[in-house]
């Protein structure tokens, strides 16, 4: 059995239910060899694959039942049982090595009766009354082995089956935070391998996800599956792309002249002694330049204080800027180490203290659409509620249709369901393999669910849009939009008070800006006459604003302030815009298919025209106005910028003759800008001006001397 055709997968998740429900148990040794192979099945598709079928704590509960069956029945355990050896990982097309000494896994506790009995049994094999122990995390990654020769690294390599893994040295030089050379001669040392574990911090993964969702590729799911897959990925350069990091914690293997313990008599004079403990062996990895938990770490006697840090530990896991999924618990005198040695699973002489599951396993039950403030509709998975660390989760974003498409979601499928730390939940995976027939496609609707505008996607893009202007979902971002400075620029309406003013119900929508009761703003907390009168005039004020003000305040997407201009230009009413094709538009300059694609969709949509004919009715202007024209005048190429107060003119008036005569606006001072016209009081603008030799500064009467003379 491969474990990658149909029908193998088919057979072994139909006996992973059977097992997991309780339908099936180790009575005989045929069906205990039947649960090493269910079990060998999910370590290929977790280790090789990195591509999970069940939660880690329903692997677990499978690996226990072997586990007791086994320790019941010594007679039927074989040598290639899963709990003998650790899971492989080989991978073609990487040179496989063997480690020099074994890599194993840790076995596991979960609870202070676990850690107790560990005490316990530790105690009676080493005879001492009271144990020191050391306490550091449980790094979530993918694990590494690295061997230094002479102070240079000669070679990395993954777990593997844990006696060999795949030469990973390539890749490895990638983690930047892994030197390549390293004075571990100052210890006496020729040769070392010692291991640690590659991750990515939740920082750089967040910053790595977010990078995938702008190209439109749905995100990783956790760190470790991103550190595990980079690892072995074919390009060295993309897996430097991922910041990766790594932690070492072990040392396995050494060799040299310093002896352990005391300075060597045959080493070179300054050679420092091998370390006798953990900790020590940490603080010489750290020393010698690499990242281990030197901070992290914590030396304890007896059990008693591990319990007690552990439970202190878990609930501060979050703090960390990397995923942990528990501790380690090891004995820091490396003789007792020595003594106790291992199994072929995992060394007598640690333990790991896992945290509680951040995965579980659910029912994808419904799929909700919401529309965004932007009009961007996200489909929202509604599931089975399940706890996860500590919180219960029912709903998870799923992004966009390209998302379900590529996870292959289905409504009734079971999925694996992940809440990383801080990081909202995800869906892991379906798992299509426990279909019964009775799931339903997911539908993606056409329609807006809260205005019922038809949706539009742009090409290349993943998300369906509402382009609706009034849909109640996005009507308050939009208001906030058109009233803003580069909009309309509505002077004392800012963002609060529009929110305030929607929540109150004194307007749903742009149109409704428009129609306010200003009797009833009257009496609300904070309004006094005279903002209430400024308020009215420069609503009344904005009616005026010239055109490409009002196509920019649509808020249309990919229209910015430039293209609003283009825009006003080409048309000598707004509403010719409705009539215009998206080869119309692209024969416009600098309107390529996209933006084109947006403004037809604006101007196609029903209600959006209804909305800009009643904003016409109650006053506002639609014309081109004379500035918006082409105009090639004698300030062509001339930049201008005002500031302080004005008192021969209005700073809108004087910006509309420059324009008119082919000048520019600039909106900041620098090496671009030809003249700065200031008024009293001008502030830094002019400080930072008069720095800049090539600028010419105008006051109010030179500055219309000059519109005079061009
Ligand atoms: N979902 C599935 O289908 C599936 C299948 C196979 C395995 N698993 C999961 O994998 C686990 C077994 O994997 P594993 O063998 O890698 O064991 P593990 O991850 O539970 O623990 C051992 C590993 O921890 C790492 N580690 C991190 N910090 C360490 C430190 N400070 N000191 C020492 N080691 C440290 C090492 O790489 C070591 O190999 C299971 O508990 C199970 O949850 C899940
Ligand atoms: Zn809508």
């Amino acid at each position: 059995m491969s474990f990658v055709l149909p029908h193998e997968i088919a057979h072994y998740t139909q006996l992973t239910s059977q097992w997991m429900q309780g339908e099936k148990s180790c009575n005989t040794s045929t069906s205990t060899e039947e649960l090493r192979q269910v079990l060998r099945f999910h370590e290929h598709r977790y280790y090789v694959l990195n591509d999970p079928l069940i939660a880690d704590v329903e692997y677990d509960m499978l690996y226990k039942k072997l586990q007791a069956a086994e320790a019941a029945h010594p007679d039927w355990v074989t040598a290639t049982s899963p709990t003998q050896r650790v899971g492989s990982s080989l991978n073609q097309g990487f040179e496989t090595v063997s480690h020099l000494v074994p890599m194993l896994s840790l076995e596991n506790s979960y609870n202070a009766e676990d850690l107790l009995d560990w005490d316990r049994k530790a105690r009676e094999s080493s005879g001492l009354s009271t144990l020191e122990y050391c306490i550091e995390p449980k790094f979530d990654g993918a694990s590494i082995s690295v061997i230094f020769e002479h102070d240079q690294l000669s070679r990395s390599a993954t777990r593997g089956d844990g006696v060999q893994g795949d030469d990973i040295t390539v890749n490895s030089r990638q983690i930047r935070n892994m030197p390549l050379t390293a004075a571990f001669s100052n210890f006496g040392i020729d040769t070392i391998e010692f291991r640690g574990e590659v991750l990515m911090s939740k920082k750089n993964f967040a910053a790595y996800n977010k990078k995938l969702a702008e190209e439109g590729i749905p995100p990783l799911a956790n760190p470790r599956n991103a550190a595990a897959g980079s690892l072995r990925m074919k390009d060295p350069a993309e897996v430097g792309k991922r910041n990766l990091e790594a932690f070492f914690y072990h040392v396995s293997y050494t060799t040299g002249k310093a002896a352990a313990g005391a300075p060597n008599l045959f080493a070179p004079a300054g050679t420092q002694a091998l370390p006798t403990t953990h900790q020590g062996m940490l603080q010489m990895l750290w020393q010698c330049g690499f990242r281990s938990p030197v901070q992290e770490v914590k030396v304890v006697q007896g059990i008693e204080a591990v319990i007690e840090h552990c439970a202190w530990f878990e609930a501060h896991r979050d703090d960390l800027p990397y995923e942990i999924d528990g501790l380690v618990i090891k004995i820091n005198d490396l003789a007792l180490q020595e003594k106790m040695g291992m199994t072929t699973h995992h060394p007598r002489w640690a333990i790991a203290y896992k945290f509680k599951a951040r995965q579980a396993t659910s029912t994808l039950q419904a799929v909700e659409f919401q529309v965004g403030r932007t009009g961007a509709v996200t489909p929202v998975a509604k599931i089975a509620p399940v706890h996860i660390g500590g919180v219960t989760v029912s709903s998870i974003s799923i992004h966009n249709e390209d998302y379900i498409r590529e996870k292959q979601l289905m409504i009734g499928d079971r999925v694996l369901v992940e809440r990383a730390g801080d990081v909202i939940p995800q869906i892991v995976r379906s798992q299509p393999e426990f279909r019964n027939g009775s799931e339903q496609a997911i539908r993606f609707p056409t329609e807006c669910p809260v205005c019922n505008s038809s949706l539009f996607k742009e090409e290349g893009e993943a998300v369906w849009r509402c382009v609706n202007a009034e849909c109640p979902a996005q009507s308050v971002e939009r208001i906030i939009h058109f009233v803003s400075k580069d909009a309309m620029d509505i002077k004392s309406f800012g963002e609060q008070q529009v929110r305030r003013f929607y929540e109150l119900g004194l307007m749903q929508d742009i149109p409704g800006l428009y129609q306010l009761d200003f009797g009833s703003i009257a009496s609300l907390d904070g309004f006094g006459k005279k903002s209430i009168t400024n308020l009215e005039s420069s609503i009344e004020q904005s009616k005026q604003q010239p055109l490409h003000r009002l196509i920019y305040a649509l808020g249309i997407r990919h229209v910015g302030e430039t293209m609003a201009k283009t825009l006003a230009r080409s048309v000598k009413h707004l509403m010719e815009l409705q009539h215009k094709s998206v080869d119309d538009l692209m024969q416009l300059e600098d309107i390529g298919p996209k933006v084109a694609g947006s403004i037809v969709q604006f101007f196609g949509n029903a209600q959006n025209i209804h909305m800009l004919q009643q904003l016409e009715a109650l006053g506002i202007s639609m014309q081109a106005s004379e500035i918006s024209q082409p105009v090639a005048g004698n300030l062509s190429g001339k930049t201008f910028l005002f500031t302080g107060t004005l008192s021969k003119f209005k700073r809108s008036e004087a910006e509309t003759m420059v324009e008119a005569k082919g000048g520019q606006i600039l909106g900041g001072v620098s090496s671009k800008l030809n003249y700065l016209v200031v008024g009293e009081d001008a502030g830094s603008k002019l400080e930072k001006a008069k720095k800049i030799p090539s600028i010419s500064i105008l006051s109010e009467d030179e500055f219309l001397a000059m519109m005079e003379a061009e």
